[in-house]
């Protein structure tokens, strides 16, 4: 099981920041979907250019025109980037055969999908890399969390490795670690307490 910290409230130099005080603990850094808005995939350069051997996934969440979008994703330093799981199927299918052809690795996300089981299982023959529960920010406003989805993902997945985001703390992480997802995806729940490296070093912890 891996971390991923996910990075979506900072600037370029508040991530850099939080990448040098959390390294040890982290194995993905995730260039959050704010930091894709606010600074494009030069934003993801100057963290590649800054630090050459960390893991970094760019939270792109593409949509349309997929092959030319992860392309971009990875010439710009990317070693994962991400695709939504209600995109078309052949937006998904061109997005994985981009990303494998580029050695490169495809997450896609699952928010918004309503047959999480059927699309899964779709996902799973399609040969995406990781498939990711995710409560959003929106979401986890009203309460929900990505527990149940996370049981639902692991039930109807065959080859693909699986991930859970959205609102995992220090104090909840336990409980979703015993699901055994492949990764494990923590944003504020790192970058928005006092200590970050505690926060990270706490988590890691637990995977063990
Ligand atoms: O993709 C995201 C929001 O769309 C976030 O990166 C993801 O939800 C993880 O952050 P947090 O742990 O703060 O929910």
């Amino acid at each position: 099981m891996k971390l991923q910290l996910a990075i979506d409230l900072e600037d370029i130099d508040g991530a850099m920041n939080l990448i040098e005080k959390t390294k040890d603990s982290v194995d993905v850094f995730e260039y959050g979907t704010p930091l894709v808005i606010n600074f494009g995939l030069e934003g993801l350069k100057k963290i590649r250019d800054r630090f050459p051997d960390i893991t970094l996934l760019a939270d792109a969440k593409i949509m349309d025109v997929a092959s030319y979008e992860v392309g971009q994703a990875f010439k710009y330093g990317a070693d994962i980037t991400t695709i939504l799981g209600v995109a078309e199927d052949q937006s998904i299918k061109d997005a994985i055969k981009t990303t494998h052809e580029m050695g490169k690795e495809l997450l896609v996300d699952m928010i918004g999908v309503q047959d999480i089981a059927k699309r899964a299982q779709e996902l799973d023959k399609m040969g995406a890399d990781y498939i990711s529960t995710h409560t959003g920010y929106d979401l986890q406003a009203l309460g929900k969390t990505p527990f149940e989805d996370l049981h639902t993902i692991k039930e109807n997945v065959k080859d693909t490795k699986t991930a859970v985001a959205g609102g995992i703390k220090v104090d909840t992480a336990e409980k979703i670690i015993n699901e055994q997802p492949d990764l494990l995806i923590v944003g504020g729940g790192i970058s928005t307490v006092d200590d970050p490296a505690k926060a990270a070093k706490e988590i890691k912890a637990m995977m063990k």
